[in-house]
């Protein structure tokens, strides 16, 4: 067997190591010798300009693009053998097909490594095919699939290793399954500021959502922690290298909850070596969807209204809103002024009438194109029909008469009013209320923006060749039928409905499936994130039997009881000062509303180096954070303070909500302060 011991394993790193050291100093030299020819070319074409005519020039511009370009690709080539050089390869397989007498060893690592001198792949990328059974099998028969079909054979040897700044720290063998030992240590340690990547230790199960080519659309509903937001961006790598001829990350679009979670995330995909993908919020989106025509508020601004002052009446809009019935009413009242907002009669223009039916005749002929852009259309054909019965051309009076009648014989034609409409058409006026101060209440945006789409149609996204979209159970139906009609490339849709921020307006996998019939839906349960401890106490806010924690353990969450607010805050002084001293690197001090975030904040300033992160926020900060569970959700801390947990604060089913997202974030440590009584969520 080749490189059967662990001596020689680290004989053989070192050879890997220099092989790769010598391959950066051959791009050194390229690199070298491009920017060299580059700046001769310049200054060539510099001294020569005059001399130059327009396809010299032309000519010249692309010479000098295309050096720039491979210049470029050269520097992204080193970026990527630097990064392996510090750590070549996690995995091995040795594989063996029947007609081969001996098994091949397979090292995988982040990215792959050929010698192009001795033409031999030292290191395979992860993403190859030959390199998923890494994640698919154990010792003994084994396949892999491959777009010319499937090789089968079997895993002799299979090996873990830990390199890091080029040292091996260990190496596991396994017979068992050796995957869950380096999860474990990868899980116990405590968090960087961003998001990771997890190659070394995707999952099978994982896998399997990762290297999905097939459906048109995947659904990942998946309990806190599962890994949904990791295996998403990694899945996004997958795609970006199987179909790179195809793809490239200014293709796809990750729309997130917020900045702070985006910034979170950005870290991954170029730890994979791919490009940074383009993100917008649900809010960017429907501002650039209804042209900044509206303002409206915003979602965090919904919920927070909840949170403090949740009306009856307000809630009952939201809910309706986020209703089934509410989407297949908008599409009826569409039908409904396909129907009869018409008054179609005859035109006179001149001396030519132009029958009714004529130009009933038209419109039906355009009945595909959205309501709302047919006048023109149909405008243009009457005036040839008109041009053709007078046997002239039109004056511009003429023109103007039909570009003007045409769309009369239309009732509306201001989206906001039809919207109204519609309320008035259900008979339910009440249920729309704009304040021209305050803006449209969010609510009302998507419902806006799918009449605009219907009545108006929008293409300005047909680029998009794959849309992820993060913590879908905040997203209504109508929201789901707008990402539908407006994308209709490949989506990853993910998320976990016992998180929802707003459960007046939640969606479930079973929800998104109706709008997505075709969607393939994955549902995950064993959750990496937290220890069992905390995961079992969340537990007791939303119960979930088909929960799989990974067997992990830590000190049991602490909830923590405080005479007065005053004793309060010094309790949650002293828990940061352990904290700090705790080899710990993240703490999340996570409360119900951004008022009491931003009191606490005050309070604990004069510690220094404690961040409040706000609706506003663009950036993740590392240390010590005071945020809102809204703008927590997705993140995660080693350490998680729940402030204020009384009874008096969490008492609706949205505070429930919260309570349970801000639990969840928390990864060894968890610690719950109050005054008064303790929420009844959390019953002893
Ligand atoms: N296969 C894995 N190997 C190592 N770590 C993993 C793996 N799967 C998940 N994790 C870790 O578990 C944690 C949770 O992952 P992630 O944030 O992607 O989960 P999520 O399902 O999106 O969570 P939530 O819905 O609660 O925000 C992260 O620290 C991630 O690195």
């Amino acid at each position: 067997m080749i490189n059967a011991t662990e001596p020689e394993e680290r004989a053989y790193l070192e050879e890997i190591k220099e092989k790769l050291a010598l391959a950066i100093k051959r791009v050194d030299d390229a690199v070298r010798q491009y920017s060299s020819d580059l700046r001769e070319k310049k200054r060539y074409i510099h001294e020569h300009q005059s001399g130059m005519d327009e396809a010299d020039m032309v000519a010249a511009d692309q010479s000098i693009n295309r050096m720039a370009f491979t210049g470029e690709a050269a520097v992204a080539r080193k970026r990527k053998l630097f990064k392996l050089g510090q750590s070549p390869y996690f995995g091995r397989i040795d594989f063996r097909t029947p007609n081969q007498e001996q098994a091949l060893p397979v090292y995988i690592g982040v990215h792959s490594f050929v010698d192009e001198l001795q033409r031999q792949s030292f290191i395979y990328d992860w993403r190859v095919p030959i390199a998923s059974m890494f994640y698919d099998f154990e010792l003994g028969e084994a396949f892999y699939s491959t777009p010319s079909g499937t090789v089968s054979g079997s895993i002799t040897l299979k090996r873990q290793y830990k390199i890091r700044d080029g040292r091996l720290e260990f190496m596991l063998e396994n017979d068992v399954n050796i995957h869950d030992d380096v999860l474990q240590r990868e899980l116990a340690k405590s968090s960087d500021d961003k998001m990771k990547n997890i190659v070394a230790t995707i999952q099978r199960d994982q896998n399997a959502v990762i290297r999905n080519e097939t459906d048109p659309v995947m659904v990942i509903q998946g309990v806190a922690g599962s890994g949904k937001t990791s295996i998403a961006l990694h899945r996004m790598a997958f795609l970006l290298y199987r179909f790179r001829d195809t793809i490239a990350a200014k293709d796809l679009l990750i729309i997130s909850p917020n900045k702070v979670f985006a910034d979170y995330i950005s870290n991954v995909l170029p730890e994979l070596g791919e490009e940074h993908i383009p993100e917008m919020g649900m809010e960017e989106l429907a501002a650039d969807l209804l042209e900044n025509r509206y303002p409206f508020q915003s979602f965090f601004e919904q919920v927070s209204a909840l949170l403090e002052s949740p009306h009856p009446a307000f809630i009952e809009r939201i809910q309706f809103k986020s209703s089934f019935e509410f989407l297949s009413q908008l599409n009826q009242f569409l039908l409904h002024i396909e129907n009869t907002y018409f008054t179609i009669t005859e035109l006179r223009v001149g001396k030519v009438v132009v029958p009714r039916q004529v130009i009933e005749q038209k419109f039906r002929t355009y009945h595909r194109v959205p309501l709302l852009k047919r006048f023109p259309l149909v405008s243009q054909d009457i005036r040839d029909y008109v041009r053709n019965a007078t046997g002239r051309k039109l004056s511009g009076q003429e023109k103007g008469t039909i570009g003007e009648a045409i769309p009369r014989m239309f009732r509306l034609h201001q989206l906001m009013d039809l919207y109204r409409d519609f309320y008035r058409w259900l008979g339910q006026p009440a249920l729309f209320r704009f304040d021209p101060n305050r803006g449209l209440e969010y609510a009302d945006v998507f419902p806006l923006i799918y009449l605009r789409l219907r009545l108006e149609g929008i293409s300005s996204y047909d680029h998009v060749k794959h849309l992820l979209v993060d913590e879908m159970q905040d997203y209504t139906p109508v929201q789901y039928a707008v990402l539908s009609r407006l994308f209709r490339c490949r989506k990853t849709i993910l998320g976990d409905v016992s998180q929802t921020v707003n459960p007046y307006s939640a969606s479930s996998a079973e929800t998104i499936e109706r709008v997505f019939p075709q969607a393939e839906v994955v549902r995950l349960f064993r959750s990496y994130r937290s220890t069992l401890e905390i995961t079992a106490f969340a537990q007791r806010l939303r119960p979930n039997p088909d929960i799989l924690p990974l067997e992990r353990h830590g000190p049991a969450p602490v909830l923590a009881h405080c005479a007065s607010l005053g004793e309060e805050v010094a309790a949650i002084r002293q828990l940061l000062a352990d904290f700090k001293s705790s080899g710990n690197h993240s703490l999340g001090i996570i409360c119900k509303t951004l008022r009491q975030a931003e009191q606490l904040h005050r309070e604990l300033a004069a510690l220094g180096g404690v961040h409040l992160l706000t609706a506003e926020s663009t950036t993740f900060k590392e240390g010590v954070v005071i945020t809102t569970a809204h703008l927590a959700k997705g993140l995660e801390f080693d350490e998680v303070i729940v402030p204020f947990a009384s009874d008096r604060v969490y008492k609706t089913e949205v505070d429930k909500s919260m309570l349970y997202v801000a639990c969840t974030r928390a990864m060894h440590r968890l610690t719950l302060t109050y005054t008064g009584v303790l929420t009844a969520f959390l019953p002893a």
